[in-house]
């Protein structure tokens, strides 16, 4: 197994006095997904937000590449090579694919009063890297950005995090509130960067989509480290029960117990059983 991009050991992370996230120790390798998980609140987006410069932890500490690190800002990260892409995060509908790809970064051509942005430039290299993640739609730099689809929308801001060395991509929620077609665009976009060898830190509440593409998961219970395995090492009914905090089971269990009592302690038969299952079955 290659050695870890990004290694986090005992990181914590407070907000005043409330303890969010405790001791969470992971590794982010190279070619790899890393999924995740964990239900509203576990504590995701703060450890998305300490990974990526936008929170310092409170205690524990980062490797990049071997070598301590800390990143005090979104900039520090970035120069370390950790990019935090949200959902269409840094595309503009109304400018161009070419001038979005290189918003704060415009290439331009010219000299003193005859310098210019370099819109053939841009256009071209944004709709090569866009077509790099597999989507060969995006043909025409000068579209608005506003035209594209989700998954377009999402490989452009993939695309542009890659192109300014992004070797550690985070992807908040990216399949969420996109159709089934274009959830499977974004998922093929993070199986092209996983080629190309970037580590990819995939955050999703959809467990369908993390089996898909994901080979490494962490999931979080109210802010602790609470599993940590690899593919193929847990059933998709063991992930669906870790991400409800097991709670799901444990509902089961109480409602199994109720039924116990209103039944002179008989056990459900497996019908009622199964149909108590069904009413704890999640819907993501
Ligand atoms: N700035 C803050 N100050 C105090 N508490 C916070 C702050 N941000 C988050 N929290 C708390 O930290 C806990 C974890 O929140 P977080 O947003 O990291 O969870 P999450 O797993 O991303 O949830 P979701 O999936 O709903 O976005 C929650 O209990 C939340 O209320």
């Amino acid at each position: 197994m290659s050695e870890p991009l990004l290694k986090l050991t005992d990181v914590s992370k407070s907000y005043g006095a409330t303890a969010v996230l405790h001791d969470i120790s992971l590794e982010v390798r190279p070619g790899e997904v890393l999924c995740l998980l964990g239900d509203n609140g576990a504590g995701k987006s703060t450890l998305i937000k300490v990974l990526s410069g936008f929170h310092e932890p409170t205690s524990g500490t980062f490797e990049v590449d071997g070598k301590p690190a800390t990143f005090k800002s979104p900039r520090d990260a970035g120069e370390h090579g950790i990019a935090c892409v949200h959902q269409f995060g840094g595309t503009f509908p109304l400018m161009s694919i070419g001038r979005s790809f290189f918003v704060g970064a415009e290439p331009t051509k010219g000299w003193g009063p005859l310098r210019r942005f370099d819109r053939k430039f841009a256009g071209e290299v944004a709709v090569r890297e866009i077509r790099a993640l597999g989507i060969t739609r995006v043909t025409d730099g000068d579209r608005l950005v506003g035209g594209l689809s989700g998954g377009e929308r999402q490989a452009l801001a993939i695309g542009r995090a890659v192109y300014f060395g992004a070797n550690v991509l985070i992807l908040d929620e990216p399949t969420a509130a996109l159709g089934v077609k274009e959830a499977a665009h974004v998922l093929r976009i993070i199986m092209q960067a996983r080629q190309k060898g970037i580590a990819v830190i995939l955050v999703t509440h959809n467990v369908t989509h993390a089996m898909a593409v994901g080979d490494h998961f962490a999931v979080l219970i109210r802010g602790t480290l609470a599993a940590d395995f690899r593919k193929g090492e847990r059933t998709r009914e063991e992930i669906t029960d870790l991400m409800a905090g097991g709670e799901a089971m444990a509902e089961l269990e109480a409602e199994i117990e109720a039924y116990q009592r209103e039944h002179a302690g008989q056990v459900p038969d497996p019908a009622e059983l199964e149909q108590l299952a069904d009413h704890q079955k999640p819907t993501a």
